[in-house]
């Protein structure tokens, strides 16, 4: 998708490969013509079995006709391989696109990225050539109209870097709106992760701009290739942190051909119910994996010890269960199942127990014996009181508003401010009209499931910006994906959630999935070397522990530092995202989230148009500039970034130096800093 690609050979063979897209272009009209005609079988009948072989044909269908459109501003392929005479069956010459086209005889024209002799485009070098002569990249308008081409030959003399060439071109092509795959120039070492197979999961540990939000969608559009069958049952879901970024990356699945993924913040998730807000101390012990043990804890309280038997009565007849039959089969079923099938599981086992009394009688009871009496009166009442029926809200708000109750189930999980901080200064009255926050809603998922075990059948489950999640969230993602298998993906120097788990370890522990493969990627595309080397410098202080990234580009006059008076700041501000907007590309204004809106208005007074991210959902499709509020910017990037008082965005919240650092590694080609205050110590040695 370069433009600027220019073509080493004559126009002749320009001409060649347009006509060659052309062709492309109607075999697959063709294609979506035969299936769009198609007659959809229905089978006859409305029992289950039928309806639901129905459904799935007719959603297959419509899948199916979608992935066939022609996105009129995506290439139909990007790449050709030429192998060597009889390599691959029939075929010395390959093109590689988003997705399959072939002819009316059924001969391939483009060829999968996703399919194994895709492979050695992204890996083929000249010291393992993998039977390939030549590689050719494509350039294409934003119409995608072929514009020219770069030949990389694997065999004879070097003449330049064409592939980093392309790969720079590529990264620097200006932003407008969301972001692009990058299925053209995918790196050997995103590949390796990309194609990794379904088990076991995968963690990506990656410095900013290093690829791995691309690399989980370019993973998930790959699996749903390789594993369709699999993955369909269960489902794919992507979690992202805010609806911004969700916006933001919402068009790279569809251009890969896949449109069927649910992509979605896990508040919306989980925690829909949520309408009350937390202090930060709060939120932080919620977020505790110790709260699991005191939550089990609580629970389990209700189960209380028999004080007495059951007796029952049929005619005349009495049978009775002694209570110290009824308290061994408590002990017996406590916590070794969950909470709501040990209750009936109570039930039964007072009635088996009758049913034996009427055995001995020479009675001859049968299974309905058996459930009249777990269902009858005198059972009913011993099960109510000694093992009763919980709702999670009722164990959460007991939790919340009585001192003791909490102490008790807390033992030595919590110190005593924790516990203070806990609970609620006004309870509700009852469970019924308690107000949730969103931390709350997520310890409620795990009482649900301590209750009832929740179904967990999801294929695939892909977490961006994973460092972020609190254990207890983590626990209740990993519950949903029991028996499928995840892509987690951060920085844990980006961590600004207070809290973080603060280790891929702990991470893949709480979410269940600690026999995943932990990679790391270290080469920074999207940030300018001057940029990354600037930002890094306060990676001592964040994570010591990790590796600073390189910067595999440097651009000119990248970055610039200005120090203004308060006079001066807004002037400068304003300067500095005029001369952005002189150029080509997308142009952020990031300040600290309390001096945003008071910042845009100042650019508005001065004749610019921004739109303030968060306010709608696709501001960053609309215009050139959007003003970005610190705590939305994760994740997203821009052509060039004009930051607001560093400072500020530093003391806006604990983690505020982490916050920092996100920040600055948004910029693809330049970032200016304009400060009043002075820079944090660590940036200005
Ligand atoms: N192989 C590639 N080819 C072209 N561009 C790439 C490639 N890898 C990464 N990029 C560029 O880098 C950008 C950053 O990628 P991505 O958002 O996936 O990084 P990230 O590691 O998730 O960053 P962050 O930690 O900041 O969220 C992409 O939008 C793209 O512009």
């Amino acid at each position: 998708m370069v433009d600027s690609a220019h073509t080493l050979a004559g126009t002749d063979e320009l001409e060649a490969e347009r006509a060659f897209l052309t062709e492309a272009r109607a075999a697959l009209a063709r294609m979506y013509g035969d299936v769009f005609g198609r007659e959809i079988p229905v089978i006859g009948g409305e029992d289950n079995d039928e309806r639901f072989t129905n459904e799935a044909n007719q959603r297959a269908y419509e899948q199916r006709t979608r992935a066939l459109i022609d996105l009129p501003d995506v290439p139909l392929f990007f790449g050709r391989l030429d192998y060597e005479a009889g390599a691959i069956e029939e075929l010395d010459r390959i093109y590689i696109g988003r997705r399959h086209v072939h002819d009316g005889t059924g001969a391939p024209l483009v060829i999968d990225w996703r399919a194994p002799v895709s492979v050695p485009f992204y890996r083929a070098t000249r010291s393992d050539r993998q039977q390939v002569l030549l590689r050719r990249r494509y350039g294409f308008s934003d119409h995608a109209e072929l514009t020219g081409f770069e030949d990389e030959p694997l065999i004879g003399t070097v003449v330049a870097d064409q592939a980093d060439a392309f790969l720079r071109a590529e990264i620097e092509r200006p932003r407008t709106g969301p972001m692009r795959d990058i299925v053209a120039t995918i790196q050997p070492e995103q590949d390796d992760l990309v194609r990794a197979p379904l088990h076991p999961s995968v963690c990506v540990q990656g410095a900013p701009g290093t690829g791995k939000t691309a690399v989980g969608l370019h993973r998930v559009a790959y699996l749903l290739y390789t594993e369709r069958e699999r993955l369909s049952r269960g489902g794919v879901v992507i979690v992202g942190p805010n609806r911004s970024f969700l916006s933001y990356i919402r068009k790279v699945l569809p251009a890969l051909g896949e449109v069927d993924v649910r992509q979605t913040t896990i508040d919306e998730w989980i925690s829909q119910a949520a309408v009350a807000a937390d202090e930060p101390e709060a939120a932080r012990v919620k977020g505790d994996a110790r709260m699991a043990t005191v939550l089990h804890r609580a629970l389990w309280s209700y189960v209380g010890t028999p004080t007495a038997g059951v007796l029952y009565s049929k005619g005349s007849r009495r049978y009775r269960v002694h209570e110290d039959e009824v308290r061994e089969i408590v002990s017996s079923l406590r916590e070794s199942t969950r909470y709501a099938p040990g209750r009936n599981a109570l039930a039964q086992r007072i009635a088996h127990v009758v049913l034996v009394r009427m055995e001995e009688r020479a009675e001859s009871p049968d299974d309905r014996v058996q459930n009249a009496v777990a269902r009858s009166k005198p059972v009913r009442e011993v099960q109510d009181a000694v093992w009763p029926r919980v709702f999670p809200q009722q164990v959460l708000h007991r939790l919340f508003s009585d001192a003791d109750f909490l102490a008790q189930a807390a033992g030595d999980e919590l110190t005593e401010d924790e516990r203070a901080a806990l609970l609620w200064t006004k309870p509700a009255r009852s469970w019924k009209s308690a107000k949730w926050s969103a931390a709350d809603t997520v310890l409620l998922d795990e009482l649900e499931d301590s209750i009832e075990r929740s179904s967990g059948s999801l294929g695939h489950l892909v977490l961006d910006e994973a460092q972020d999640l609190s254990a207890m969230q983590l626990r209740a993602l990993g519950r949903r994906c029991r028996t499928g298998s995840a892509t987690v993906l951060g920085d844990l120097a980006q961590a600004t959630t207070a809290w973080a788990a603060g280790s891929w370890d702990r991470v893949l522990g709480h979410l269940e999935k600690s026999d995943a493969v932990v990679a790391e990627l270290d080469r920074g595309f999207r940030v300018p070397a001057q940029i990354i080397d600037f930002a890094a410098k306060l990676l001592p202080d964040i994570a010591p522990t990790l590796g600073v990234p390189t910067g595999v580009r440097t651009v000119e006059a990248a970055l610039s530092v200005i120090e203004a008076d308060e006079r001066s700041f807004v002037d400068k501000l304003v300067d500095a995202c005029k001369t952005d907007l002189g150029g080509e590309g997308s142009v952020a204004l990031i300040a600290a989230d309390d001096q945003v809106s008071e910042l845009m208005d100042a650019l508005v007074a001065a004749g610019l148009e921004p739109a303030l991210l968060g306010a709608g959902e696709e501001e960053m499709d609309a215009t050139r500039l959007v003003c970005v509020p610190a705590s939305l910017a994760k994740g997203l990037e821009f052509d060039a970034v004009v930051v607001a008082e560093p400072a500020r965005i530093v003391a806006a919240e604990p983690r505020g130096l982490h916050r920092l650092y996100v920040v600055l590694t948004r910029a693809v080609s330049r970032l200016h800093i304009i400060h009043t205050e002075p820079l944090p110590a660590a940036l200005s040695q």
